[in-house]
């Protein structure tokens, strides 16, 4: 098994591509779902935090208060400092956890493809693509590569037992950089910036002022872009996009990435089963 970092900007688009990913049967882990589980009361993280920071960072309910907690430390670079240094350990020990559980877990994979034989009886013929450093014709030809492709998702024979990879769903991924050590692979779900602000200015009903200054005060995703292994270019229609995810997972799907962990963990089991054997030979009285 390895692990993919998935990143992008505010609004370009990676629940929509996480939610694809499920579809597809993947397995998905939401690292801000974990980064507010572990400040929970009754986790170290929560306890750490209030001696640290004063009560005043607490809800009535014990729970944090992330509003009053994130004031705090804008702009002030040695709280920040503090506080991931608090809840970054946990959230690393949660996503291991997590990720853990998936490499034990069997593969949903081989049985649930929904999407692609819809994507493949789609009478439309997939527009091009134009992505950053000419990923553009490079995109549309592997579009037009979609339907082997495919074939080999669904038709690969089921010669494995759990998931190949793990997606870790990571908004900044590239900000902290804390986690991208552990990432064989790393995406990052684009959209130009006019198209970013447009649908984010209709999500959130922001006027164009306030929804410029929520791009602004991010990374720039075209930087994000550069700095990933895939990006997936949410810039045109939904139907391209789900396209490029569909061709990313048969990708993914056929790397032989997944197999050093796998077969450290079969040897490690194969070691531990032939220590057993030994111990109950040498220990046990022979009839
Ligand atoms: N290709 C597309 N065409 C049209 N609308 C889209 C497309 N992709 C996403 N959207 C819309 O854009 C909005 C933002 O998408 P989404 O919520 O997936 O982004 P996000 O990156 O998860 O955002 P955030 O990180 O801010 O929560 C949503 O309203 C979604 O329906």
């Amino acid at each position: 098994m390895f692990l993919v970092g998935l990143t992008g900007g505010i609004a370009s688009g990676k629940s929509s591509v996480i939610q694809v990913f499920q579809q597809l049967g993947c397995a998905v882990i939401d690292v801000d779902v974990i980064a507010r589980h572990v400040v929970q009361p009754g986790y170290p993280a929560h306890r750490r935090i209030v001696e640290a920071f004063g009560t005043e960072v607490l809800l009535e309910n014990g729970d944090i208060n992330r509003k009053v907690l994130g004031d705090l430390i804008f702009n002030q670079p040695d709280r920040r400092h503090l506080l991931n240094t608090i809840t970054h350990p946990e959230i690393r020990k949660e996503m291991m956890k997590e990720t853990f559980k998936y490499f034990l877990r069997g593969s949903r994979s081989r049985r649930t493809q929904p999407l692609a034989p819809a994507l493949l009886t789609s009478p439309a013929s997939p527009p091009v693509v134009q992505g950053l450093h000419g990923r553009g014709s490079r995109t549309s030809q592997l579009l037009g590569a979609l339907t082997s492709i495919h074939v080999q998702v669904s038709e690969a024979p089921p010669a494995f037992q759990g998931y190949r990879y793990v997606i870790l769903d990571i908004p900044l991924l590239f900000e902290t950089k804390q986690l991208l050590k552990y990432m064989a692979h790393t995406v990052v779900v684009y959209c130009d910036r006019d198209t970013q602000l447009a649908r984010l200015m209709q999500r959130n009903h922001l006027n164009r002022q306030d929804a410029e200054a929520r791009i602004e005060a991010q990374l720039p995703l075209k930087d994000k872009a550069r700095m990933a292994r895939h990006v997936l270019d949410n810039s045109g229609e939904w139907s391209v996009t789900k396209r490029q995810v569909v061709l990313l997972h048969a990708e993914l799907e056929r790397s032989l990435e997944y197999l050093p962990l796998r077969l450290g963990v079969l040897t490690g089991l194969a070691g531990l089963a032939g220590l057993l054997y030994l111990l109950t030979r040498c220990l046990l009285p022979s009839p």
